[in-house]
């Protein structure tokens, strides 16, 4: 059987930014982290190891598509996801799309490549882990799977993401922690409040070389 296998060429980018940022108290996509805001410092993680990118989220910040939830009412991530693989389903050759959060500027910059070496076949979803937690929306997704995820959305009270991936076949990838000149830096450290993007402040000084 041959086996399969996806590149770079095959995966679209989507930024999850859909959320409503009650905990930081304002959009999070424009808080500024350093000099560029957590949109920019994500877009830039991710373009180089995809073949487009956009972002979800109801307005455009960035010269970048936005790609609006589908559905009414701030449905949760999922929601970010699905307008994620509708998006990329509309996109020539794109079998598959990765999803990151706006809110995580020092995701791995293999992500991509080590989601897409662990999918062992096309229907597969993988998704990233780190210190023994998996990361669900730091997910590669077949673009096939948006009828199903709409249904779900319509129809799951709770629209946990990872209640979703227990209906699928789904492969874990686990992410080293990154060192830094502080200490070992979680690459899916994400910023909620106001104290995580302090916090952020100092990883991005211990990251300098
Ligand atoms: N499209 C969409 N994305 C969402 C929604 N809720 C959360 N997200 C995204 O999912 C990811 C994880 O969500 P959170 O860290 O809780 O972010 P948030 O919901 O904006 O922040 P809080 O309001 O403080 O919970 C982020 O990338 C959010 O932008 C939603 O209703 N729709
Ligand atoms: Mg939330």
């Amino acid at each position: 059987m041959a086996e399969f296998s996806l590149d770079r060429s095959d995966i679209a980018g989507v930024v999850l930014a859909g959320g409503r940022s009650q905990r930081m108290g304002r959009d999070k996509a424009a808080v500024m982290l350093g000099t560029q805001s957590l949109l920019r410092h994500v877009l830039g993680r991710l373009g180089p190891q995809v073949s487009s990118v956009a972002v979800n989220a109801d307005a455009a910040s960035e010269n970048v598509p936005v790609v609006p939830d589908h559905t009414a009412g701030k449905a949760g991530p999922m929601a970010g996801i699905h307008a994620a693989m509708t998006y990329a389903a509309g996109l020539p050759k794109i079998s598959h799309v990765v999803t990151v959060s706006v809110d995580c500027p020092f995701f791995p910059t293999d992500l991509v490549a080590r989601l897409a070496a662990a999918l062992e076949r096309p229907s597969q979803i993988a998704i990233a882990a780190s210190e023994g937690r998996s990361h669900p929306v730091f997910g590669l997704w077949p673009v096939t799977l948006a009828t199903n995820l709409e249904a779900w959305i319509a129809t799951d009270e709770k629209r946990r993401v990872r209640d979703f991936l227990l209906r699928h076949d789904v492969t874990e990838v686990a992410f080293p922690l990154h060192p830094t000149r502080a200490s070992l830096l979680d690459p899916f450290f994400n910023i909620n409040t106001p104290d995580d993007l302090v916090e952020a402040e100092r990883w991005l000084e211990a990251l300098r070389t």
